[in-house]
């Protein structure tokens, strides 16, 4: 069922285009000679009769004209509405800013369409003038001279009365084209009016015999009509609900069952009983039934008829209501307050943040791919021949030319196995003694098999370059990630939201640090400070140093510490624990905001039916990256691995999103449980192709040539990429444009994470868990009123362990006070009669 609800203003996706400064300049003007042409016609037609005069004195200071642009406003007038095509020139001035509106690329109007209603117009407007005026008047100015003198030249070949047919059968034609009007619909609109009308009038009355009257009045008027059938209900207060339930006469149904019901006010109506058929069918013979509506659907229903001839040639029409639409209270609420205030602009915060400019990059010239035809038939040769050698038929053989890799695809004779050419790779790579040859066997989708030669002169691929694609520009991709450049040479784009987390290998200088940075400055280019935190975690302490400059823009921390971005082991397990509390938050506002996604959610307190008043808010997207993976498990181990398996495999739909980069792709380092939540994986070269396997559970990474040569797995295939290179200069200047700007007071502060073992003893007391001597141990303590776990290891002769559970499970049931430092604790009871009172209420 569809909600009435205010249309969502969503988000231009011109927003993020880059104008260019001309078409800034081109279309304003536009836009500002739209108003000059606007305001000369206003001005002209209030003086054109003394103006008109003046014509011809443009150069001749000692005459004055009265138009607001003085003579060239006159001159414009005289031109467009006098001498051509009279008041239709407002028509010209409109269409300059619908030329403007298209240079700046707004999407205000259609401009196809909005040019053919202007040139009919255009077109129409003097001729009809013209014909009115007959050059008597005003004629000059309504009609122009151009509109007289085509009016005048129709008139004397097909005479005025032609003229007219023209004119009108023109217009009505326009109308019923461009407004879709049909008898059929005409006369339903007219049946609508009528029918409100007479609802209005009722209401009017009051509840009475004159009601009455009216009732029958109407039905009677109902039964005249054979196709259109009217159902009015009148309810207790008076007020009338109609329904328009058009019933259709046709043939065969058994006859129905007609019993009458009586409404509250007596007015008697006949109802047919029939079940489950939402379809009315009458004998011929029968007078059509009137159907009495429910109070509950006596909304707007309106019909959709269909049409289908039967066999037996009488038409047969069906006739199925819409659903109806439902405003609930809380709906209303929301759409008076988005009337009010229009709807939550997260952005508001940061209203004059500017998203940074594509200058911040680095222009790296030419990336245009140059072809070496000596290289390409070079290679071509040595795969033709080396295949040749060993009894490999090639039937067809083709290269496609990537930044850095040319891939050759090859299509086997009939009967080569696939297996066959496979097994030749490493005599492949020996032949053309080049290093990071890949044979694809088959290539996915294409029945070819694909041998990756890698390049002798690479072509670099730039941030700048993917940054100013059409294809990112244009993305409506929530989390839009750049990458780099495919092998056939397109921009190579992934949204992190659907990935929905990253896990990324490579061995040290192989481009993992730059394809980390390519990530976070797609990210920054794309998001506003309000729709994205970054957590930052950097083992290494340099890498991501750099970010600092946006902390108060982008970076997320806990609220007790001082950097942002995290270097100290220690500091990550809080972080991650209370990303955790953060995500538990998260899904606890979706769950009462009955929404599956974070998107759904946002959406849903844009429009302000979300109370803020009940904890509501806008949710960021949250990113964590963690630049040096291994590291962190080396020193922390599970207490690390726990929170991000948990956050990885249910943060993605409250927003948060995963990207762990790793040297050393062990598989102590890239558990099973790390890699099972971690679809999308990005490898840069690695050393063996053990390592490989761990990262993208098959070889192909160890083949890679490093520098930014990657490998992309988005969980069906993996694509060969060049990653775009972005230079540590570069990402400082991004840095510092945003954090030059205008940001939050802080950091985004992550939820306060407490250290569970600090409190779950107290307040976590289960007696039925209570250990075997815990009432033995609170006697001791009660006796000697001294809270001391090693006076319990000595009386009971126990160990540390089980003594001190036994001293938190007293402190939970009340017995003893919270740990004091190197002071026993306080003894809670006084004395053992209280004690065992206390012990028998525990138990009961
Ligand atoms: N996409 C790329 N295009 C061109 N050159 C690149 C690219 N990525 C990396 N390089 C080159 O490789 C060098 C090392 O890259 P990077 O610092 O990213 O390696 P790394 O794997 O992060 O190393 P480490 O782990 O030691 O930090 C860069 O300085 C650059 O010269």
């Amino acid at each position: 069922m569809e909600k009435k609800t205010q249309k969502p203003q969503t988000e231009s996706p011109e927003k993020g285009k880059i104008l260019s400064k001309p078409r800034i300049f081109f279309g304003l003007t536009f836009i500002v000679f739209s108003g000059v042409l606007a305001l000369s016609f206003i001005s002209y037609l209030m003086n054109w009769k003394s103006d008109q005069s003046q014509a011809g004195t443009m150069l001749d200071k000692s005459i004055q004209s009265s138009n607001i642009f003085g003579k060239l406003g006159d001159w414009l007038g005289n031109i467009f509405i006098f001498e051509s095509i009279g008041v239709a020139s407002f028509i010209v001035a409109f269409l300059f800013v619908v030329f403007g509106t298209m240079i700046l690329k707004k999407k205000i109007f259609k401009p196809w369409m909005t040019f053919g209603h202007s040139l009919f117009f255009i077109c129409w407007l003097p001729i009809f003038f013209g014909a009115i005026t007959k050059g008597q008047g005003n004629a000059g100015v309504l009609s122009g001279v151009y509109g007289y003198q085509i009016m005048d030249s129709m008139n004397a070949i097909i005479g005025s009365v032609g003229l007219w047919l023209v004119l009108v059968v023109s217009i009505a034609l326009y109308f019923i084209l461009e407004f879709n009007l049909r008898p059929s619909s005409i006369k339903s609109k007219f049946n609508e009016i009528n029918e409100s009308t007479i609802g209005r009038v009722k209401s009017m009355m009051p509840n009475s015999s004159e009601n009455f009257e009216a009732d029958e009045e109407l039905e009677n008027e109902i039964q005249d009509s054979d196709s259109n059938i009217t159902v009015t209900d009148v309810s207790n207060n008076g007020k009338i609900q109609e329904v328009e339930k058009p019933v259709k006469v046709s043939t065969v149904e058994p006859p129905v069952q007609v019993q009458t019901i009586v409404t509250p006010n007596q007015t008697s109506f006949e109802e047919i009983k029939k079940e489950s058929s939402p379809t009315v069918s009458l004998d011929l013979n029968t007078k059509p039934v009137i159907p009495v509506a429910k109070p509950e659907e006596a909304f707007d229903i309106k019909p959709s008829p269909i049409s289908t001839p039967s066999s037996d040639g009488i038409k047969f029409n069906v006739e199925v209501a819409p659903a109806v639409e439902i405003i609930t209270d809380a709906d209303q609420q929301s759409n008076d307050l988005v009337e009010k205030h229009g709807l939550y602009d997260h952005r508001l915060d940061l209203a004059k943040f500017q998203m940074p400019p594509l200058d911040l990059l680095k222009d790296y010239g030419n990336e245009e791919i140059s072809v070496n035809k000596e290289e390409l038939e070079e290679n071509k040769n040595k795969i033709v021949g080396l295949l040749k050698n060993f009894n490999v038929g090639i039937a067809e053989i083709k290269a496609t030319i990537g930044p850095t890799v040319t891939l050759y695809e090859i299509v086997p004779e009939a009967g080569i196995r696939v297996s066959a050419i496979k097994k030749l790779q490493d005599d492949i790579a020996l032949n053309l003694s080049a290093l990071g040859i890949r044979i694809i066997a088959p290539m996915p989708g294409k029945g070819t098999i694909g041998i990756e030669v890698p390049r002798k002169n690479p072509t670099m691929v730039s941030m700048r370059s993917v940054i100013a694609s059409q294809k990112f520009q244009n993305t409506d991709m929530d989390l839009p990630v750049v990458f780099g450049k495919t092998i056939s040479n397109e921009v190579f784009m992934a949204d992190l939201s659907k990935m929905p987390h990253l896990l990324m290998a490579g061995s040290t200088g192989q481009g993992k640090s730059v394809g980390i940075n390519a990530i976070l400055t797609s990210l920054l280019y794309k998001k506003h400070p309000s729709e994205l935190k970054f957590v930052m975690v950097d083992p290494k302490k340099v890498e991501l140093s750099l970010y600092s400059k946006i902390e108060r823009h982008y970076l997320a921390k806990l609220p007790d510490s001082d950097d942002a971005i995290i270097t100290d082991t220690h500091k990550v397990i809080n972080t991650l624990n209370s990303l955790c509390v953060e995500m538990d938050q998260r899904y606890d506002l979706l769950k009462n905001a009955f929404c599956k996604n974070l998107k759904e959610y946002n959406k849903k307190f844009s429009e302000r039916k979300l109370n803020p008043e009940n904890g509501h808010r806008y949710l960021p997207y949250i990113v964590l990256v963690v630049d040096e993976f291994a590291d962190l498990i080396m020193t922390a181990g599970k207490e690390v691995e726990l929170p991000i398996a948990r956050l990885a495999q249910l943060a993605r739909a409250v927003g948060i999103h995963l990207i762990v980069a790793t040297q050393r792709p062990s598989v102590n380092v890239i558990t099973g449980m790390i890699k099972a939540n971690f679809p999308a994986r990005a490898a840069f070269r690695v050393i063996s192709s053990v390592d490989s396997r761990t990262i993208l559970d098959s070889p192909g990474a160890d083949q890679l040539i490093g520098k930014g040569d990657m490998l992309y797995f988005n969980g069906n295939e993996i694509l060969r990429l060049q990653c775009a290179f972005v230079d540590t200069p570069e990402v400082e200047r991004l840095a510092e444009f945003i954090g030059e700007q205008k940001g939050y007071a802080s950091a985004f502060m992550l939820p306060e994470y407490v250290n569970e073992e600090a409190t779950s003893s107290v307040g976590a007391f289960d007696p039925n868990e209570k250990d075997q001597l815990f009432d033995d141990a609170a006697r001791i303590i009660v006796s000697t009123q001294q809270g001391s776990t090693s006076m319990l290891q000595r009386h009971l002769k126990l160990g540390y362990n089980r003594a001190g559970r036994i001293m938190d499970q007293l402190e939970a049931s009340g017995i003893v006070g919270g740990f004091n430092g190197a002071k026993a604790r306080e003894v809670l009871i006084s004395d053992l009669n209280s004690l065992e009172q206390f012990l028998e209420d525990l138990r009961n």
